[in-house]
């Protein structure tokens, strides 16, 4: 029903923050190609399907990016699953996924679900410091992108700087080195000339943080990324 190969534009919203229903009609009605509902923390099975059932007044699809097992709900367009590559624990990586496919292994919508190969490249990001990242150089990064691709087979690698611009000369060599795997960038998008900066080389961008900070701009971005702005 939609393919995801076409999307450019994506916002996460943040079930742990308040977003007005004025805000939300205009989010969900931006012209973004989806909304991704998810954070790192204190993100409760609650705040999920509250916020679910707020965006499913409106067409636009929504994933649920997982993660903490206690979310994990019917009712999603997709499911998310972030494999954090930069990790220097197994677990960020394999350990949870494992326990998580026996419980839910045999009900599981496979053509749903996505698993995005993390790299996440801002020290000070919560999720860095949750997961134990190390920050690997450019050689690293590259590297991380063709497991992602030609090892692991991921339909999405996915540069991370929450809460921070990253450098957009690294993402153009992530994207040279991807053939199939989508290339999504998120982290520190505030304006409408930084999104399209990040398009130019990025298959998708991400905006959250934003949506909290400076509702007005972070509206802007849509056009930008789609080439309307
Ligand atoms: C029947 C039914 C319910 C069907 C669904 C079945 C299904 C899809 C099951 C899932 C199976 C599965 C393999 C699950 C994995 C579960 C899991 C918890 C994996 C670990 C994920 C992980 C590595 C989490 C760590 C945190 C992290 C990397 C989150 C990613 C998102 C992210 C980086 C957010 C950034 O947060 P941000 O909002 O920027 O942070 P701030 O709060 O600082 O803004
Ligand atoms: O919140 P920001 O910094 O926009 O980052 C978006 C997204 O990549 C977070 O997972
Ligand atoms: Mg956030």
């Amino acid at each position: 029903m939609y393919d995801m190969n076409k999307w450019q534009h994506i916002f996460k919203l943040d079930p742990n923050k308040e977003i007005s229903d004025d805000n939300l009609e205009q989010i969900c009605d931006s012209g973004t190609d989806a909304i991704i509902v998810g954070g790192t923390d204190h993100v409760t099975l609650d705040g999920v399907l509250h916020l679910l059932s707020r965006i499913r007044r409106y067409v636009v699809p929504v994933i649920l990016e997982i993660s903490n097992l206690d979310v994990i709900t019917p009712g999603f367009d997709f499911y998310y699953i972030p494999m954090v590559m930069n990790s220097k624990d197994k677990k960020w990586m394999m350990d949870i996924h494992h326990h998580a496919v026996k419980t839910y292994g045999d009900v599981m919508d496979w053509d749903n679900v996505m698993v995005e190969g993390y790299c996440i490249l801002n020290e000070d990001a919560k999720a860095f410091q949750l997961t134990n990242c190390t920050i690997p150089d450019e050689e690293g990064v590259l590297a991380y992108a063709l497991m992602a691709e030609k090892m692991f087979r991921l339909p999405i690698f996915y540069i991370e700087y929450s809460g921070k611009l990253g450098d957009p000369a690294l993402v153009k060599k992530v994207k040279q080195k991807l053939d199939h795997t989508l290339l999504f960038y998120g982290g520190g998008i505030h304006t409408a000339e930084e999104a399209k900066q990040m398009k130019e080389n990025a298959d998708v961008v991400i905006v959250g943080n934003s949506i909290y900070e400076n509702f007005k701009q972070a509206l802007t971005t849509v056009k930008a990324v789609k080439g309307e702005g």
